[in-house]
């Protein structure tokens, strides 16, 4: 059976756990992978793959996977799709992704290709979990609760803010689906810490959180990706009520994220060209081999 042929666009933590989650995949074949630097300072694991600038310099490339930051993820899909290219991302700022599927919804389906969107673990899997159990129990509320764990979305965001050298953003869980940040930040040599911490808690990824920025010189001492949820659900079914569902997991997040991120990629193969979210995916799509076998083991 033909393989996907799969290119990793960014190569940061996302991209790293991707390739290796590709390297897994027995369906897959790895095209290549683009970086804004191409092949320099190619790390050695990438010594047997095409390391390029342009996605445009790999062959055949049925899907391209976007590793990059939420706020480069619009104009990498809008560029890659062009090419008719399927793209897939995990795309993290809540409030922006119904309007961020409009936009790549016309794209892809003007250049015949396929794009999955915000498919990590949240947004992603557990957009699947509460979309079922809403399905189940249609009244109710779900909590959603975060960590205590290393937020990948918001410690690229701070990244990216002027005078930080490194960041990480931890996601404190204090119920009911609130959360507190706790921000430990390196500056770069220079930097005002007042400056750098009023610019985080304006940004929207905090600005509706209780957020703590606390100025550390290595954040590398403290980092950890290690991350988590529990997602509970309590509600009514028809008429009857006290239903309670709870959905809980420890990971490391890189590593499911990517994972989310290959079994997306194999699903776009299977969509009439459009953009989706990844509760409007059929979930046996995300899974390789025999549909009869599939239903008949998982059923
Ligand atoms: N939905 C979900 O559940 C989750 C979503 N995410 C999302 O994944 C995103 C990526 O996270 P992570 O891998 O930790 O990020 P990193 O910063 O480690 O990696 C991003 C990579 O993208 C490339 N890149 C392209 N454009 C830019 C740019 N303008 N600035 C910086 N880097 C750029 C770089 O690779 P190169 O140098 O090779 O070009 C960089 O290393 C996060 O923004 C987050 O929103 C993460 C976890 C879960
Ligand atoms: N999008 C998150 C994954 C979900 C957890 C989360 O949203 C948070 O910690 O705030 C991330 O980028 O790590």
């Amino acid at each position: 059976m033909k393989k996907i042929r799969a290119a990793v666009v960014g190569y940061g933590n996302i991209g790293k756990f991707t390739l290796e989650a590709l390297e897994a995949a027995s369906d897959f074949e790895v095209a290549g992978v683009v970086r804004r630097h191409g092949a320099e300072n190619k790390p050695a694991e990438l010594a047997d793959y095409p390391v390029v600038k342009d996605i445009r310099e790999l062959k055949d490339v049925d899907v391209a996977i976007l590793a990059t930051p939420t706020r480069s993820v619009e104009a990498y899909a809008k560029e890659i799709l062009a090419l008719g290219i399927n793209t897939v991302d995990s795309f993290d700022i809540h409030t922006q992704i119904t309007s961020l599927r409009r936009t790549l919804d016309e794209t892809a389906k003007a250049h015949h290709a396929v794009s999955i969107i915000s498919a990590g673990w949240d947004p992603g899997s557990d957009s699947v979990v509460r979309t079922l159990l809403e399905a189940i129990a249609p009244k109710g509320i779900t909590y959603t609760n975060f960590g205590p764990g290393r937020s990948m979305g918001h410690s690229v965001a701070v990244r990216a803010i002027e005078g930080v050298k490194d960041a990480l953003s931890m996601t404190i869980p204090v119920g009911t689906g609130i959360h507190r940040r706790m921000v430990y930040v390196e500056l770069e040599e220079g930097a005002d810490f007042k400056t750098v911490e009023a610019a985080i808690k304006a940004d929207p990824y905090f600005v509706n959180d209780e957020t703590h920025v606390i100025q550390v010189p290595c954040v590398d001492d403290l980092n950890d990706v290690g991350h988590g949820v529990n997602l509970v659900r309590k509600g009514v079914s028809g008429k009857t009520h006290n239903q309670l569902f709870e959905f809980d997991m420890k990971i490391n997040n890189p590593a499911l994220t990517a994972q989310v991120l290959v079994c997306v990629a194999r699903a776009s193969m299977k969509q009439q060209p459009g953009c989706y979210t990844m509760i409007e995916i059929p979930v046996i799509d995300l899974l390789a081999g025999d549909r009869e076998e599939l239903i008949a083991h998982l059923v």
